[in-house]
């Protein structure tokens, strides 16, 4: 079966960029986009600001009617209540998100979430009609060790406890090997694919085949312009989680664009 799967270009901005500076640069992106006529059929865009910043996202993306989505970088598992700091499913919906973000390395290795928390997560962005991005992805030395294929799936696995197969269908999955992230090291396309092709047969054999054919499953780490349609050439990886590139306008446009560009 030849699927559907519509790639999507993620922009993950961490710790960067208060509300005003994320004004600018999803204007800016807009502009560039429409610029270059980009097609959002062949490549949805999303950009994933600070909390802080959704709000000035919603009114600019809503008041301008950009195509551009935008959704969160962690929601708590809780609808509400005595949980300080928190910022729910509920009011990220409200706030017109569409994704949201969960298990990321940096909030696994310095928050200690496991995968079962990020199960509860992902559960609590389904019930609000979020898409999770459900991260997952190995270390060094595991990759160094030839475990990264049975890191990954029992990773995800366990961050797919309890969902439906219908929910999993209307998840997204995020492939990102910490060692790439932010160093400049990228998987090669074959690296990526490796994995993303053996998540995608985990997801078949625990959610059933069509399932495992609807999910999409993004790579992420140091993805760049020069090295996206390699990437994307691969037939398991349907799109990217990029990092540090996409907080620069040029950079994450030609990203989108990467159907546009030869496969080098
Ligand atoms: O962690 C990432 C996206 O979530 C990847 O970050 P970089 O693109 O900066 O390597």
């Amino acid at each position: 079966m030849t699927h559907t799967r519509t790639p999507l270009m993620a922009g993950n901005w961490k710790l960067n960029l208060n509300h005003q500076e994320a004004v600018v640069l999803v204007q800016k992106l807009a502009w560039t986009l429409s610029d270059k006529r980009h097609d959002y059929a062949k490549a949805e865009v999303a950009v994933l600001p600070p909390f802080t910043d959704i709000r000035s996202v919603q009114t600019l993306v809503d008041g301008d009617r950009l195509s551009i989505k935008y959704g969160a970088q962690d929601v708590s598992p809780h609808e509400s209540g005595a949980y300080t700091g928190e910022v729910s499913a509920a009011m990220l919906a409200k706030l017109g998100c569409s994704y949201v973000v969960v298990g990321h390395s940096e909030r696994r290795q310095y928050h200690a979430e496991t995968d079962a928390l990020v199960a509860e997560k992902a559960t609590a962005a389904l019930k609000h009609g979020l898409t999770p991005i459900i991260c997952v992805g190995e270390g060094l030395e595991v990759r160094q060790a030839g475990g990264h294929v049975d890191h990954c799936t029992v990773q995800v696995t366990g961050s797919l406890a309890g969902l439906t197969a219908e929910q999993v269908a209307g998840s997204v999955l995020a492939y990102e090997p910490v060692w790439a992230i932010g160093t400049g090291e990228v998987a090669t396309p074959e690296d990526a694919q490796e994995v993303c092709a053996e998540l995608r047969a985990c997801v078949r054999s625990t959610h059933g085949d069509d399932v495992g054919d609807t999910v999409r499953i993004l790579y992420g780490g140091s993805v760049k312009a020069t090295n996206v349609a390699a990437l994307m050439a691969q037939p398991d990886v349907d799109g990217a989680l990029v990092g540090g590139a996409s907080l620069q306008v040029d950079e994450f446009a030609a990203i989108c664009r990467f159907y546009a560009m030869p496969v080098l």
